[in-house]
């Protein structure tokens, strides 16, 4: 009977694993107490020096997975290290600790949770990372005054690094696009807002006869807002996926867009949506404005007015598209605009896009480039 239970368990749980997709980022970010051991106390009356307190290393391991963080740090999330040990009459040189060791996956960064202060990016698998020092034993040099050690609460961060990012506000078609690109890939798409959650990642093989094969990574990100950058919507802090992306796929409705049908919810033009994602990525990090963009005009099947998509689009391939907007809806920063393409992602009409991303690709793989 036990005997029976264990074995349905046991393939509910591969079922489970088999129908999770690997590429959905359910979870990109933990957040950790740390602990350093304080020094050992002094004997100043017979000159005793308190030993060192330990310190807590992160050493990145390229056999873990994000999700196993939990295993390394226990699910409390703490890492301790112990203190030194304290000059004993009998004992004058107290013993330095011994450092924590925590093991994390190779690439994840370390923020302090309190400033936002990077402390370490763990890029090299095996190089030790020192997050929280120990305090120094108490000595002649120090008054005999032993250091605490550094307590911190640090966010561990994963950052995917996709060719191809795609940005925009909800319901533009983002999803839509990504299934257009890679059918194969099981993608969510709804006419809701918000109904990707999750960052996910699928790979394009854009062969074409005759060209070398290659693939792009592109990440699907969730909606962004007006107002994200106040935490509306699902916020701003899946931005930081756009931080490592070689080029962003500005996805927009070309007929606008109002998040609700109501009266207190504007409704935005496709040149003002642009504006408005503008903005709330420059609040973010404006360094990201620096990474090539090209915009996609999407839902052309459905466009109300091909003439006004027409100029938009135009003046999206001038340096000068922002001048037009209202000044609240006016980045300080642009983006720097490449290329303007339209699409009609539902009924699979995306070859211009297909072209454009080809030709990109030889700039992100320069090894693939075509004589
Ligand atoms: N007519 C038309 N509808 C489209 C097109 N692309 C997407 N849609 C529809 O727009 C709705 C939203 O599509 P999604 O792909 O889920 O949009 P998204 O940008 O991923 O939205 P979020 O995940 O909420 O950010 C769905 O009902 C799609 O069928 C298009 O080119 N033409
Ligand atoms: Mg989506």
């Amino acid at each position: 009977m036990r005997f029976s239970h264990l074995l349905k368990d046991s393939v509910k749980s591969i079922q489970l694993l088999i129908k999770h997709d690997l590429n959905i980022l359910d979870r990109d970010k933990f957040i950790a107490k740390i602990r350093a051991g304080n020094g050992g106390v002094g004997l100043s009356r017979y000159n005793g020096c308190g030993g060192r307190g330990g310190s807590v290393i992160f050493l990145p391991s390229p056999k873990m997975a994000f999700s196993h963080i939990t295993k390394s740090f226990g699910k409390s999330m703490i890492a301790v290290a112990r203190c030194g040990e304290s000059a004993m009459k009998t004992k004058l040189i107290g013993s330095d600790s011994h450092d924590t060791v925590v093991e994390v996956p190779v690439g994840v960064e370390v923020v302090n949770e309190d400033n936002g202060v990077l402390i370490a990016r763990c890029d090299r698998p095996f190089h030790r990372y020192l997050v929280a020092k120990g305090g120094e034993g108490g000595r002649r040099e120090n008054n005999f005054r032993h250091e605490k050690g550094e307590s911190l609460r640090v966010g561990i961060h994963v950052k995917l690094r996709p060719n191809v990012a795609l940005l925009g506000f909800p319901n533009a078609g983002k999803s839509t696009l990504v299934k257009a690109l890679v059918p194969t890939k099981s993608v969510k798409i709804a006419s809701y807002a918000f109904t990707t959650r999750h960052p996910q990642i699928a790979f394009w093989n854009g062969e074409k006869e005759g060209d070398e094969p290659f693939t792009l990574s592109l990440a699907d990100l969730p909606g962004v807002i007006e107002g994200a950058s106040r935490n509306r919507g699902k916020g701003l802090s899946f931005l930081k996926h756009l931080q490592y992306a070689d080029m962003i796929l500005l996805v927009v409705d070309c007929n606008g867009f109002q998040l609700k049908n109501d009266l207190n919810e504007e409704y935005r033009t496709a040149l003002e949506c642009i504006g408005l994602l503008n903005k709330e990525v420059e609040s973010y990090d404006d360094n990201i404005l620096s990474k090539p963009f090209i915009v996609v005009m999407n839902k052309t099947d459905i466009c109300k007015d091909k003439k006004i998509l027409q100029s938009v689009m135009g003046q999206l391939r001038s340096s000068s598209w922002a001048d037009k907007l209202s000044p609240s809806l006016r980045p300080n920063k642009k983006f720097r605009i490449e290329d303007v393409v339209e699409t009609s992602a539902k009924s699979g009409k995306i070859d211009e896009l297909k072209t454009i991303l080809r030709e990109r690709s030889h700039l992100i793989h320069p090894n693939n480039r075509i004589e």
